[in-house]
């Protein structure tokens, strides 16, 4: 797989958008004063204009944090031909830099593969937070719950309408079939559903009019992925109906009448079986529902802190004396959980993101083996920065440490790790320390027993941290810190400690990590958040 990607860190979507907009204005600027550009070029200006400027939004990059404006985007670079992005950049010089080397990396585009990741992101997200479909087609974020008395009504409604961020037919069918290949044969059956919603009516024009839309899927198309994705599910009495309307617009077809027979046959064997259903996110996860749960319910909260038990000023530290760190105590005892506001400047933040930029590469996870493989449980970049980078890196660990009241000089602490995350990124339940089994396959002389989290950035929805075992959510507040002891004070685990990255609904998340091991602070004991510890 790739280092990196277009969905797995939305910053690389934020940065496409601001240089294709320099190099726009920059091309418009040559055809007015040459008259010469190529027919190409000005293609493209338009279609930039039409599909990005149109909507008049202040803030350009919104397209890249909306996750309907995200897929778009993705969609039309990885449809475009690189050679017009090159030859304008060749034309105006935009995004390389002096030294001749491309800033931007033309040749990088997003590509096939970060278009089907764009739209299992999507399908996730629409997945966990129960987002209404048909309002998410119109590129609005609506948050549908489940009545006691088993109605569905529009919960609440997280984004504004976006006259542009739209989902066609041909994107819905797209989506429907990533779940299929998928094996998450629910979540496609409700993808077709919709697809088949927008394809209504439609079907005369198909035939008629000449300026149809060739990648719109055709009616027939989606009954019959309709009914296989049911038919996968051992739903033949829903398969069925959508078969058989098939049928009817297509009478010749013996594909579909087999189909049809051979539904038919099933009904009368066995009748519909449920069956264990496929999930966007396959494989084992840790407290699954759980998670899902306290996500979407993070998300409905507005972004209000779930537990307040109480908020102090600290001073474990002489440094501290004069501005104390403001702690904010979210689980009192095993494992203890804070979160410390203000710990970090917006420019610091500022300074932390760009300095992380250049390093960010495709976030591993670590397997049972303690070897290091990339999968969907984890999609974000992330960038390590020793603590010699900068003064300001150096300060800010010792900042961590004022606090702590631990060493985090090395080898007493990891660098500080920074974190972006992708369209609809997340990281499932997991602890961060290693397990035994990971430690003697690793060979790491240390382990971590706190986790240091610095929110670099606001998440506008989504993205909280959630403690799935304790039923904990932690919204993402900005320059806040939040701390906990991934080990007991006896040096056991704290299996406890258990937690995990929602997913991003809207924003771009950043997040710095801080984990401080067990070298060197054997004999150092954090203050603890209770008198009595
Ligand atoms: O992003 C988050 O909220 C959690 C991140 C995390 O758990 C980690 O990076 O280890
Ligand atoms: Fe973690």
């Amino acid at each position: 797989s790739k280092q990196h990607g277009f969905s797995t860190a939305v910053v690389r979507l934020e940065n496409m958008l601001l240089f294709e907009s320099r190099l726009i204005d920059e091309i418009r600027q040559y055809i007015t004063d040459t008259d010469g550009a190529s027919e190409d070029l000005r293609r493209y200006v338009e279609d930039f204009e039409h599909n990005i400027l149109r909507p008049g939004f202040a803030d350009l990059a919104y397209h890249a944090r909306h996750p309907v404006g995200a897929y778009r985007l993705v969609k039309r670079l990885s449809q475009t031909d690189s050679r017009i992005l090159k030859h304008a950049q060749l034309l105006t010089g935009v995004g390389v830099a002096r030294d001749g080397d491309d800033v931007i990396k033309i040749s990088e585009l997003p590509t096939e593969e970060d278009l089907r990741m764009s739209a299992l992101a999507l399908a996730r997200l629409q997945d966990i937070y129960h987002l209404d479909l048909r309002s998410l087609t119109r590129g609005q974020l609506v948050m549908l719950s489940r009545q006691s008395d088993g109605t569905v009504v529009k919960q609440k409604r997280l984004s504004r309408v976006e006259p542009t961020f739209t989902l066609e037919a041909e994107d819905t069918v797209y989506i429907g079939d990533m779940a299929y290949n998928e094996e998450d044969y629910l979540n496609a059956v409700l993808w077709y559903l919709i697809t088949l919603d927008l394809t209504e009516g439609k079907e005369m024009a198909d035939i008629t009019d000449d300026t149809a839309n060739d990648s719109a899927p055709g009616r027939v198309q989606v009954l019959v992925k309709l009914g296989d994705a049911l038919t996968k599910l051992q739903q033949h009495q829903r398969a069925l109906p959508f078969y058989n309307e098939a049928l009817q617009l297509e009478p010749n077809n013996q594909e579909i009448k087999s189909k049809v027979v051979e539904s038919e046959r099933q009904v009368t064997l066995q009748g519909d079986v449920t069956v264990k259903m496929g999930k966007l996110l396959q494989g084992a996860i840790p407290y699954q529902q759980d998670y899902e749960n306290l996500c979407y319910r993070s998300a409905l909260q507005n972004q209000a802190p779930s537990s307040r038990l109480s908020c102090t000023f600290v001073r474990t530290s002489p440094q501290l004396y004069l501005s104390p760190a403001k702690m904010e105590v979210l689980h009192e005892t095993s494992p203890e959980i804070a979160l410390y506001h203000d710990v970090i400047s917006d420019q610091e933040a500022a300074m932390m993101r760009e300095l992380a930029l250049k390093e960010l590469k495709r976030s591993p996870v670590v397997d049972k083996n303690g070897k290091a493989f990339l999968s969907n449980f984890r999609v974000s970049e992330t960038g390590w920065l020793h603590d010699n980078t900068t003064e300001l890196i150096s300060k800010l660990s010792r900042r961590v440490s004022y606090i702590t009241g631990l060493n985090t000089e090395y080898p007493s602490a990891e660098s500080f790790q920074v974190v972006n995350y992708g369209l609809g990124g997340l990281y499932v339940p997991h602890v961060d320390y290693f397990e035994e089994d990971q430690v003697r396959h690793m060979k790491r002389p240390d382990n971590r027993i706190l986790t240091f989290l610095i929110y670099l950035s606001e998440v506008e929805a989504g993205g909280a941290t959630v403690f799935p075992q304790i039923n904990l959510i932690v919204p993402a507040v900005k320059n806040a810190a939040l701390m906990f002891r991934d080990m007991k004070r006896s040096g056991d685990f704290e299996p406890l400690s258990m937690h995990a990255g929602c997913p991003v609904l809207i924003g771009s998340k950043w997040i710095a990590n801080k984990w401080i091991l067990d070298r060197g602070n054997e004999f150092r004991r954090p203050c603890g958040l209770t008198p009595e510890e």
